[in-house]
């Protein structure tokens, strides 16, 4: 899977831009503020249709312009597509080779990418809130069947709530409704679980390996699935239910489920949420993106696209060196960079250097 190029109009600081990229490492040199990350954040929106950095389509939109415009051209699954983004200050449109697109559903996939960027320090140091949205992000870019189970379990814990509500107002008991509700909540739940606990398992066992290599040391980091619930059955998680029903009224709100639970980071079985340095923080993090562009590999069967944010600078130089090797060809890879002085690797020395140099555009 690549990007051959990407044409911006009104987009961030860029007033009209096209760019030609190269099939293997790119690397986007240029000081501060120049507009390196609005390349990153322009290919990542067209690849999932939702920036990085922030869910309002205003601040994309070139200071004082109504429209922005994002396209490219993309060559996966043997075959080439135009990606078109148009947002206005309310909406996204999306086409694909000249099409409207309705569902979102029907958009992504074209364009598989993962990003790095600084502020994915917070997958280890953040709450457990930041690791869900990765567990459901990731895992619905290779799982169809998974948005549709989370989908359907945001909408029945939804109605859940609402119908709590009403029984605080009638002072009601758990009843035949709430009950019905539960048990489609337990099934979907079910598989919801099985999924994340596949997907962590796997991510587990590569993210160990590149870390290992990556920080060139024996330090063992593991991923661990962290359930709401032991037994995992429908029998266990209705009397769960049953056992919260009180709390549930009291509060209006589910306590147990799925949107409660975590997926911890481990170093050498100590919690690296508590003690991981930021050089550890960091290289877990980069080894669990590498580690994701393998697992969608093995699910796709192409490579996606990997997109890596200011990362050389807060390396040292060994693992600067380790990352570099493990990058190569085979994936499409763009590096944000302030400077490329100082480093000898020969992965740095064949890649397509492109300068960024925008920030007069007015
Ligand atoms: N909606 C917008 N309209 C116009 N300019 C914008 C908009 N949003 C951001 N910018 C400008 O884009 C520039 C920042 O671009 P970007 O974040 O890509 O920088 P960078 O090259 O990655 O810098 P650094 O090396 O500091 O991280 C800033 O000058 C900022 O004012």
């Amino acid at each position: 899977m690549r990007i051959n190029n990407l044409e911006l109009t009104d987009f961030r600081n860029y007033n009209h831009f096209f760019i030609e990229f190269d099939q293997g490492i790119n690397i986007l040199i240029g000081g501060n503020a120049q507009g390196k990350t609005n390349i990153i954040e322009a290919i990542y929106l067209l690849s999932v249709c939702k920036s990085f950095r922030t869910h309002i389509n205003d601040q994309m939109i070139r200071f004082d312009h109504d429209f922005a415009k994002v396209k490219g051209n993309v060559f996966s699954n043997e075959r080439m597509h135009q990606l078109e983004l148009i947002l206005s200050k309310e909406s996204k449109k999306a086409k694909v080779d000249g099409k409207d697109i309705l569902k979102i559903s029907d958009y992504v996939g074209y364009l598989n990418a993962v990003v790095f960027v600084p502020d994915d320090l917070s997958l280890v140091k953040g709450s457990p809130s930041i690791r869900r949205k990765f567990l459901d992000l990731e895992l619905s870019k290779i799982s169809p069947i998974y948005v549709f189970y989370l989908t359907k379990y945001n909408r029945l814990l939804k109605e859940r709530n609402q119908y709590l509500k009403l029984l605080n107002q009638r002072r009601g008991k758990y009843d035949e409704y709430l009950e019905t509700l539960d048990e489609q909540l337990a099934e979907v739940q079910i598989k919801i679980i099985e999924k994340r606990n596949n997907f962590i398992e796997r991510l587990s066992l590569k993210v160990k390996d590149i870390y290992l290599n990556i920080a060139n040391c024996h330090e063992i980091v593991e991923l661990q699935y962290e359930c709401f619930i032991k037994n995992v059955n429908k029998e266990d998680i209705l009397k769960l239910y049953q056992k919260g029903f009180e709390r549930d009224l009291r509060y209006l709100s589910t306590y147990y489920g799925i949107h409660k639970e975590d997926m911890k980071i481990f170093i050498d079985n100590k919690s690296a949420h508590q003690f991981a340095s930021q050089g550890q923080q960091r290289t877990i993090v980069l080894s669990m993106k590498i580690a994701l562009i393998e697992l969608i590999k093995e699910e796709i069967g192409e490579y996606p696209i990997l997109l890596l944010d200011d990362v050389l600078s807060e390396l040292d130089d060994q693992r600067k060196t380790k990352l570099l090797d493990i990058l190569n060809n085979r994936i499409q890879t763009f590096i944000t960079t302030t400077s490329i002085d100082g480093i000898e690797h020969h992965v740095i020395k064949e890649a397509k250097k492109i300068n960024i140099n925008h920030r007069e555009e007015k």
